[in-house]
């Protein structure tokens, strides 16, 4: 690109946000083509199965993992809890969502092992025992179990058989701790305790009529009883415990399964959301300074929307504005402080603090130029720089012009750029800011996805730097894009796309 050019580009893009006007060219002679996909792919599987470290030690697979994760840095266990009717289908998609997974770190607890076992007498009586009502369970034992689980300690749970209404008295289920509890059972949404362990909730809702089919069918093959038997408990227990305790239960829920196993679309959503938390756990644990912003349904619904090719431009900006909006205040979050006190209208005293002054923003031409009206929005006045990074020809040179303001060694530098993919270009940026002065900690680079490759890329060159991501992607395809990704932003977002 002749020097000209890109003046231009350079002056027409940088507005009139800052007066410290430099351009500089720099030739850069280390190769820089992105490193193998398939060396930062295994990085990333590396990096995926040694994660997983415990407080305990439990699940630790390797030396090199206790090397790697800092025990601040260990998060909680994501517990999904899985409620629903009987023989609407829990257990199944329960299953279901294990089996899609195929990984070690997603366990599930039944709520059904922790039926109280029957005395010789009560069993004697079984036809009159109430299994529906919420007594029925040792919810204590429950808690405890989770809450060893949630504290990364094995637990024993019991082995409960429906056949004679006992537990085994010789034998346990021995469930280790594990990023991902999913916790299953009737009534599990009943007691506020046990919701309150959860961080997501689902409800699996079936017709009536066909769990009662099915629950004839499983209790006479499975469960040791005759149809008769099924029916009367159904009429005098089941059915009235589910009109009292389960159908109030389910306005808990985050999620509402219609149809249970046959709904396949829910399962793969649900199956992709837990794949995202999984991805962020172990990135968040070996890399203490990613943040990842908090996963909502309507962020989730934004990311829908924009990754879809077949959105409309406006909608694309639209929804991107949004999401980068988020991601710019969890950006923000992250710059210090000072204490300030004032006096309100009512003349009371109000002890708060005052934003950091000194910062400023610098955008990866040319998609990072899509989160400036974000950062404007939020910080008045901000002066933004810009970095353009240029290949030259496939010899891994390229040449990095940049505007930046004057005393940006002085600032906190928000650096931006929606897609962080092999982390290439990013360390490019950023090895330019620490060439200026700004110290590695002071930058906060800013995204709206993340693939593994490039935060391991840029995280293990830069380890004091912040990344604040809205969402961490699957990997990187043999070209290097981001998969599953959202394609050329920059052309999405201007409208330079077909
Ligand atoms: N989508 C489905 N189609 C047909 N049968 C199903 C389906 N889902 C579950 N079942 C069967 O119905 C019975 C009850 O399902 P289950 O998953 O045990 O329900 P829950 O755990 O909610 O009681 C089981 O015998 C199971 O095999
Ligand atoms: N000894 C027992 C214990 C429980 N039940 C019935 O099991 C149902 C809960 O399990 P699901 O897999 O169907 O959710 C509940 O409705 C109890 O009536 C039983 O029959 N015998
Ligand atoms: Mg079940």
């Amino acid at each position: 690109m002749p020097e000209k050019a890109v003046d231009d580009v350079m002056d027409s893009a940088v507005g009139a946000h800052f007066s410290g006007l430099r351009l500089e060219a720099l030739r850069l002679s280390t190769p820089s083509a992105p490193s193998s996909p398939s060396s930062a792919k295994a990085a990333a599987a590396a990096a995926h199965s040694n994660g997983v470290v415990y407080a305990n030690g439990v699940g630790a697979s390797s030396a090199d993992a206790a090397e790697l994760v800092s025990p601040s840095a260990l998060r909680q266990p994501f517990v999904i809890g899985v409620s629903g009717g009987t023989a609407s289908g829990k257990t199944t998609v329960c299953d279901m969502i294990i089996q899609q997974l195929h990984d070690h770190r997603v366990v599930l607890v039944n709520q059904d092992s922790f039926y109280r076992g029957l005395t010789a007498e009560e069993s004697a009586h079984a036809q009159d025992y109430n299994f529906d009502h919420p007594d029925a369970f040792d919810t204590e034992q429950l808690l405890e179990c989770m809450g060893q689980l949630k504290r990364a300690q094995p637990v024993n749970v019991p082995i409960y058989d429906f056949k004679n209404h006992r537990r085994s008295s010789e034998s346990f289920r021995k469930v280790n701790a594990s990023d991902v509890i999913i916790l299953e059972g009737i009534l599990v949404f009943h007691d506020q305790r046990v919701r309150n362990l959860m961080d997501m909730k689902i409800f699996v809702d079936t017709d009536a009529d066909i769990r009662l089919a099915r629950r004839i069918r499983r209790d006479t093959v499975e469960r040791g009883r005759d149809v008769s038997s099924v029916l009367e408990q159904y009429g005098r227990f089941v059915k009235p415990a589910f009109d009292d305790f389960v159908l109030p239960s389910k306005k808990y829920a985050d999620v509402i399964i219609p149809r249970g196993g046959d709904n396949h679309v829910a399962i793969d959503l649900i199956v992709q959301h837990i794949r995202t938390k999984l991805g962020q756990h172990d990135l968040c644990k070996i890399y203490p300074h990613v943040y990842v912003v908090q996963s909502t349904f309507q962020i989730r619904g934004m990311h829908t929307l924009i990754r879809d090719r077949d959105i409309t431009t406006p909608d694309f900006v639209f929804y991107s504005d949004r999401l980068i909006r988020l991601v710019v205040e969890h950006g923000l979050g992250h710059l210090p402080f000072t204490e300030k006190q004032i006096i309100t209208p009512t003349g009371s005293i109000y002890m708060g603090v005052e934003f950091c002054k000194k910062l400023c923003g610098v955008s990866i031409v040319r998609s990072g130029e899509s989160m400036e009206n974000a950062l404007r929005a939020c910080c008045k006045g901000i002066k933004i720089g810009k970095i353009l990074i240029h290949r030259v020809g496939d010899n891994g040179q390229q040449l990095i012009y940049h505007k930046l303001p004057m005393d940006i060694a002085e600032r906190h530098v928000l650096l931006l750029d929606p897609v962080l993919g092999t982390g290439n270009s990013a360390n490019q940026a950023i090895e330019l800011l620490i060439r200026k002065g700004v110290p590695e900690e002071r930058i906060i680079f800013l995204n709206l996805i993340s693939a593994p490759e490039g935060i391991q890329c840029v995280c293990k060159r830069f380890p004091r730097l912040k990344i604040v991501t809205s969402e961490i992607d699957t990997g990187l395809s043999e070209e290097y894009r981001v998969i599953p990704g959202l394609g050329e932003y920059g052309d999405r977002y201007f409208g330079t796309d077909n």
